[in-house]
C-alpha cells in the first residue's frame, strides 16, 4: 500500500485504525453506516451479501467499499460472529457539529465470536465459550470461558485424542492456539481459530495476569498451582479478553477445574454416533437433548446441555439429583414449581450485563419480576423431603431488598432503552419527580401565570408566549404601556405590541428549559445508582441464577419422567449392566408405532453379546438405546426403561457407522479403523462399548477376520460391556468360546410378500438374514431381486447352508474361498462398483451391464 500521506485525510484515519486491527474487519463509522474498506470490504461484501461499491480515490487508487446501516448492524455482526469472525467497532468520538475538520474516530470495542456478551450477539440455549489451549510437555492445557455466563474453567488433557474430545463437548466458539508447531487439522478446519503469539502462552507472565486479575497471592485457592498448562492457557485467554474487552469484568470471580476423572469419558466419534444434541445431517430437534430438554429458562437449557455433555461418575453428586426429581415425582409439585419458571427470562445473562454495566431497563424489570418470584418458588420447594432441593432454596435466597429496590425504582414495563428516560418509576426520587413535573406540567403554569397577571395589571389581552429567541414573554399591545407594572423587565419590542420579562417567568423559564436534560441526565444517576446496588449484592444473585438453572432441569427431569414413563435408575458398586423393557428414547419419540421394549444382562461373567439379525431389524437402534440409558442415569435423569441397573462406567466408546470423516481425507474403512484402534487401546472393564458392523468396509475375509479378533480382544483382554452387532453369522460361534460372549438376535417374520420386523431381543443367533427381503422393501427392481434370489439358492447349494456363513473352516481352507472363484468377468465388474458413488440410474445401468456379463 501507499504511504500515508498520499491519501484522503479520512484514509489516513482509516489506515491508523485498521493497522492496530490488522486482523479483523474494521467497522469504520461515517454518519448513519458503519463502512469497510478495502479487504476488509471484499471480505464483508461475501460473506455478508453486500453490494461491493468505491468510493472516490485515495492516492490514486479507487477505494472498495461496503456498508451497513448503524441501526441495523446488530444482526450483520451476529452473522459474521457465527462464522467466527472478529470486528472492530471504530466510532465518531468527536462531535460532528462542534469538530473542526474530521470528527475524531476511534475503536470503542472489539467484538470476537468467543467474547460476545450482547444478547442480540447469544444463542438462548447454547453456551458461547471461548478457548486458549497452552502445550506443554505433559500434554496440553486448556482455559475456556463463558463471559455471558461468567464461567471461567481450565483443564489439562494427556494427548490430542483427549484434546479432541474436550473440543467435541465443548465446541468453542473461538479457540486461540500459540503460534508455533503444527496443529491437528481437526482444529485448525475449525471457524473462528486465532493463532496468538507464543510468549502470550509463557507460564510465569500467565501465572502473574491471573495473581493480578483476581487478586490473589497464590492460585491454590482455586486448586491450579501445579498445572502449568493450564495456567499458560488460562493467562493467554485472559490476556485476550483484556485485550478485545477494553473494560473491567467483574464478573469472572473465579477459576474453577475440572478433572478428566469426574466424567464418563466420550470422544468426538460417541457424540457424533449417539447423536446427543445434532445429527449428522444437522437437525436437533430429532436428538436425545431435542427430546429431554423440557426446561423453561434459558438457563435451564444450557445447563442441560452441559450435563448431558459430561455425565458423572461422581455418585455422590448424581445420586441427589436422581433423588430430587423422585421428591418432585412424589409430590407432584414439579408442574407448579414449572409454572413459577415462566417469564423468568435469562437471569443469569442479566446479571453479566448488570455486572458489565450493559444491563437495559428490560433487564432489569425481568429481574425484578424473577426476584418477586422467589417467596413462591421457595414456599413450592419447602415441603419437599431432599437435602439437594432445600440446598437449592436456601442459595436461591429471598433478596427482598434488591426485589424491592428494582419495584420502586424501575417502572412497570420500561422502554428498551434507557437513553430517552421513563425508566424510573414515579415516586422513587423527588428530585427526578420535580424536573418531570416542570417539563410536563409547563402549560397549565403558563395558564394560571396568564391569569393571574391579567387580574393583577387589570390587561384582558395580556398573553404569554414563547419564541426560539427570546424564550418566555408576557405580551400586551402598545396602549397598554402605561399600566406596566415595575417588576417587568422589556424583552422585546414589536409593532402594535411589547414583549416582557418577570423574575418569576424567567426563573420558571431556567427551570423548563434545563428540566428536560436535568431530568434525563438524573434518571442517568440513579439507573447507574441501581446498577451499583446490584453489584453489591452480584455473587449472591448469581449463586441465586444458578440454583435457578438446576431447580429448571431438574423439574425438567421430573416431567420428563412422567410424560414418557421413565423410571429412576439404580446406581450400584457391582460390576453390572442390567436394563429391563429399555426404549430408545428418540426412536420412541418419532415412532407412530409403539415401540418394543428391550433387555439388557451383562455382569462380570457375561462381557459381550454378539447380536444379529436381518437389516432393519433394530440392532442399532438397541445397541444406542442401552447407552443412552447409561448417559441419562448419569446426569441424573430417569431412564426409559421400566428398570435399569448400572454398575461403575468410566467410558462410553462406540464404532458406528461409516463414512462421517470424509472431512479428514481418510477413506470409510481408514476411519472406522483408527476408531475402532482407540477404543482397543482405551476400553477398560468398566468401559460401555457399541461395535456396529464392523469390518464392513473391506473385503469380506478381510472384514470378518478383523472383526472376530477385535471381538475376541475385547472380551478377553478389554474384559469391557460390548454389545457387538454384526452380519458375520461366523462370529456367533465366539458364544462357544467361554469368554463371557452371549448370542442374541433380533427377527424378522415373513407375511407373503411382506416382511414384520419383531424388533425383539431373543435369546441365540439369527438363523438367516433376509438380506434380499429387505431389499425388495426398499425398492430394488424385482428382475434384480429375483437374480439376487437366483443366485443365492446357487451360493447356498454350493455352501451347504441357508446363509452362507463362513465357519472357522472356511477361512482356514483356502480351496473352500473358491465358493466364488473363479472370479467371472461380472465379479470383476462388481468389484470395480462404488455404490455409494452411483445415483439410482447408474446404479440400474451396471445391473443391466453385470447382468449381461453373466450370461
Ligand atoms: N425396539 C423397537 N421397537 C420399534 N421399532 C424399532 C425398534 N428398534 C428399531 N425399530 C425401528 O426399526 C428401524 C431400524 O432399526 P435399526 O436401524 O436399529 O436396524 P438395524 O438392525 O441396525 O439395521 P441395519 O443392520 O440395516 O443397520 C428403526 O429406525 C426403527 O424405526
Amino acid at each position: 500500500m501507499s504511504s500515508l500521506d498520499q491519501h484522503t485525510p479520512l484514509m489516513r484515519q482509516f489506515f491508523t485504525a485498521k493497522a492496530e486491527h490488522p486482523d479483523v474487519l474494521l467497522f469504520f463509522r461515517m454518519g448513519d453506516f458503519y463502512e469497510l474498506f478495502y479487504d476488509d470490504a471484499r471480505k464483508a461484501a461475501k460473506l455478508l451479501d453486500l453490494t461491493l461499491t468505491q468510493r472516490g480515490q485515495s492516492a490514486g487508487q479507487p477505494i472498495p467499499m461496503a456498508g451497513v446501516p448503524h441501526h441495523a448492524y446488530e444482526g450483520y455482526l451476529a452473522r459474521l460472529v457465527a462464522l467466527g469472525e472478529s470486528v472492530a467497532i471504530c466510532e465518531q468520538v468527536g462531535d460532528p457539529a462542534t469538530s473542526k475538520g474530521l470528527v475524531e474516530r476511534k475503536v470503542v470495542r472489539i467484538v470476537t465470536p468467543g467474547t460476545v456478551t450482547d444478547e442480540a450477539l447469544l444463542q438462548d440455549r447454547r453456551d458461547t465459550l471461548l478457548m486458549a489451549v497452552a502445550r506443554g510437555k505433559q500434554g496440553f492445557g486448556l482455559a475456556w470461558a463463558d463471559l455471558a455466563g461468567g464461567r471461567f474453567q481450565v483443564a489439562q488433557v494427556e494427548n490430542e485424542d483427549q484434546l479432541e474430545a474436550e473440543l467435541a463437548r465443548l465446541e468453542p466458539a473461538e479457540l486461540l492456539l500459540p503460534d508455533e508447531g503444527e496443529w491437528p487439522a481437526s482444529l485448525m478446519t475449525r471457524n473462528g481459530v486465532r493463532r496468538r503469539a507464543p510468549w502470550l502462552f509463557d507460564v510465569d507472565s500467565s501465572r502473574r495476569k491471573l495473581l493480578a486479575f483476581f487478586n490473589v497471592h497464590d492460585l491454590t485457592g482455586f486448586g491450579i498451582d501445579g498445572l502449568p498448562m493450564a495456567i499458560a492457557a488460562a493467562g493467554a485467554l485472559l490476556g485476550y479478553v483484556e485485550e478485545t474487552q477494553k473494560q473491567q469484568l467483574p464478573h469472572l470471580t473465579a477459576i474453577t477445574l475440572e478433572t478428566g476423572d469426574a466424567a464418563i469419558a466420550m470422544n468426538a466419534a460417541t457424540r457424533r454416533h449417539l447423536e446427543l444434541d445434532t445429527r449428522v445431517d444437522g437437525d436437533t430437534k430429532h436428538t436425545l437433548l431435542g427430546v429431554l430438554d423440557s426446561t423453561i429458562t434459558p438457563m435451564g437449557g444450557r445447563l442441560l446441555r452441559r450435563w448431558l455433555h459430561r455425565p458423572l461418575r461422581t455418585r455422590d453428586t448424581v445420586e441427589p439429583r436422581l433423588h430430587s426429581v423422585q421428591m418432585m415425582l412424589d409430590a407432584r409439585s414439579f408442574e407448579d414449581l414449572r409454572e413459577t419458571f415462566r417469564g423468568f427470562g435469562d437471569v443469569e445473562r442479566i446479571l453479566t450485563r448488570v455486572a458489565l454495566r450493559s444491563a437495559r431497563p428490560r433487564d432489569l424489570s425481568t429481574l425484578r419480576d424473577a426476584l418477586l418470584k422467589l417467596p413462591d418458588l421457595r414456599a413450592l420447594l419447602a415441603p419437599l423431603d431432599s437435602p439437594r432441593l432445600q440446598w437449592l432454596s436456601d442459595t436461591l435466597g429471598e433478596h427482598v431488598g434488591t426485589a424491592g429496590l428494582l419495584q420502586r425504582a424501575i417502572i412497570e414495563q420500561p422502554p428498551l432503552l434507557a437513553r430517552d428516560g421513563g425508566v424510573i418509576k414515579e415516586g422513587f426520587d423527588a428530585e427526578l419527580d420535580e424536573l418531570r413535573r416542570l417539563s410536563t406540567n409547563a402549560d397549565q403554569f403558563l395558564i394560571d401565570l396568564e391569569a393571574r397577571e391579567r387580574e393583577a395589571t387589570g390587561i384582558n389581552t395580556l398573553k404569554v408566549g414563547y419564541n426560539r429567541v427570546h424564550g418566555y414573554y408576557i405580551e400586551m399591545g402598545k396602549m397598554h404601556a402605561g399600566k406596566v407594572p415595575v417588576h417587568y423587565t422589556r424583552r422585546q419590542t414589536l409593532a402594535n405590541a411589547e414583549r416582557y420579562i418577570t423574575e418569576e417567568l424567567k426563573s420558571f423559564e431556567d427551570k423548563v428549559l434545563s428540566a428536560r436534560e436535568r431530568s434525563l441526565a438524573r434518571e442517568k444517576g440513579l439507573y447507574e445508582d441501581v446498577l451499583d446496588a446490584l453489584n453489591e449484592d452480584l455473587q449472591p444473585l448469581r449463586q441465586c441464577a444458578e440454583a435457578l438453572a438446576e431447580l429448571d432441569v431438574l423439574c425438567g427431569f421430573a416431567e420428563r419422567a412422567e410424560a414418557l414413563d421413565w423410571s429412576r435408575p439404580k446406581l450400584l458398586s457391582d460390576a453390572v449392566l442390567q436394563i429391563e423393557g429399555g426404549r430408545h428414547p428418540v426412536v420412541e419419540a418419532v415412532r407412530s408405532e409403539p415401540f418394543t421394549p428391550n433387555d439388557l444382562m451383562l455382569d462380570d461373567a457375561t462381557r459381550m453379546l454378539v447380536i444379529t439379525g436381518p437389516n432393519m431389524g433394530g440392532k442399532s437402534t438397541y445397541m444406542r438405546q442401552n447407552a443412552l440409558i447409561v448417559l441419562l442415569a448419569h446426569i441424573g435423569s430417569f431412564v426409559p426403561a421400566t428398570r435399569a441397573e448400572i454398575g461403575p462406567i468410566d467410558r462410553i466408546l462406540t464404532r458406528i457407522g461409516a463414512g462421517d470423516d470424509l472431512a479428514k481425507g481418510q477413506s470409510t474403512f481408514m476411519v472406522e479403523m483408527s476408531e475402532t484402534s482407540y477404543i482397543l487401546h482405551h476400553a477398560t472393564s468398566q468401559s460401555l462399548v457399541l461395535m456396529d458392523e464392523i469390518g464392513r468396509g473391506t473385503s469380506t475375509y478381510d472384514g470378518l477376520a478383523l472383526a472376530e479378533a477385535c471381538a475376541r480382544h475385547l472380551a478377553a483382554s478389554n474384559r469391557s460391556y460390548t454389545l457387538f452387532a454384526t452380519h458375520y453369522f461366523e462370529l456367533t460361534a465366539l458364544a462357544t468360546t467361554g469368554s463371557g460372549i452371549r448370542n442374541v438376535h433380533l427377527d424378522a417374520v415373513e407375511h407373503g410378500d411382506a416382511l414384520v420386523f419383531m424388533h425383539a431381543v431373543k435369546d441365540g443367533p439369527a438363523d438367516r438374514s433376509f438380506g434380499l427381503q429387505v431389499a425388495s422393501l426398499a425398492g430394488l427392481p424385482k428382475p434384480v431381486v429375483r437374480e439376487a434370489r437366483a443366485r443365492l439358492a446357487e451360493l447356498e447349494q454350493q455352501g451347504g447352508a441357508k446363509s452362507p456363513p463362513l465357519t472357522a473352516q472356511v477361512l482356514d481352507s483356502p480351496q473352500q474361498i473358491g465358493l466364488f472363484a473363479p472370479p467371472s468377468a461380472a465379479m470383476e465388474a462388481l468389484a470395480g462398483i462404488d455404490p455409494d458413488e452411483l445415483t439410482p440410474k447408474q446404479a440400474l445401468e451396471a445391473l443391466y451391464r453385470l447382468k449381461s456379463l453373466s450370461n
